[in-house]
């Protein structure tokens, strides 16, 4: 992945974050870090547990967390607290479900504690596209730059995502599966070519 360009890669820890399932992870983001890859693991996870989160964090060493679960401001705030009290350098992802009620001081609040928002069903792992519509209603109070699009994007659809609504990143997992749910190396390939053509104004010339 890193090879072809994926600058992340999301290293799923959904339901539990228990240091004995997180081997693997510690483990992928050892590899990455000895081979120097340009690739950076994500954790990700719906686990609201903040001492687990920590604890997480501190076993793999990954140094991003995607928070797949809708936190409360309060919960933000304590994990934004404990991470700094540890000297956690992880910076966070926290999914925003465009169709639940926004407003820009909600959203300058949360931007103050997480680094990037990722747009998305609040499910996961979908593989379905959000609406138009709440996406661009939740564009007009979180600037692009500090968004991850995500939901059901593959190759076919996610130029025309790029070029419609300029987000920071563009996430995908069921777009890049084969029929036995294994990665499909053609998929991978594809996705990327399609994203860094969007990027680059080959396929369309005007950004949103
Ligand atoms: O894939 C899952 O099972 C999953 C479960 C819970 C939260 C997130 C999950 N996956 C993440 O969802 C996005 C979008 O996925 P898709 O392209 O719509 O399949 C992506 O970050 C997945 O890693």
């Amino acid at each position: 992945m890193a090879e072809l360009g994926y600058e992340f890669v999301g290293l799923h820890a959904i339901t539990s974050l228990e240091i004995p399932d997180l081997a693997q992870a510690r483990r992928l983001a050892e590899l990455t870090a000895e081979h120097g890859l340009a690739i950076s693991p994500v954790l990700l996870t719906k686990v609201v547990d903040v001492a687990q989160i920590t604890r997480a964090l501190a076993y793999t060493r990954i140094n991003w967390l995607q928070l797949h679960h809708q936190w409360s401001m309060s919960g933000l705030v304590e994990l934004h607290n404990e991470l700094r009290r540890h000297g956690s350098p992880a910076g966070i992802i926290l999914l925003v479900d465009p169709t639940t009620a926004l407003d820009r001081r909600l959203v300058d609040e949360l931007l103050h504690l997480v680094d990037f928002v990722i747009l998305d069903h609040s499910a996961g792992g979908t593989g379905r596209l959000l609406s138009s519509d709440s996406v661009r209603r939740a564009l007009e109070v979180i600037d692009p730059g500090r968004v991850f699009m995500a939901g059901g994007l593959d190759a076919g659809n996610v130029a025309e995502i790029v070029r419609r609504y300029n987000p920071y990143a563009v996430d995908t997992q069921s777009g890049l599966l084969n029929s036995t749910g294994k990665q499909d190396p053609e998929k991978l390939a594809a996705f990327i070519r399609a994203v860094r053509g969007a990027s680059a104004g080959e396929l369309l010339p005007e950004k949103r």
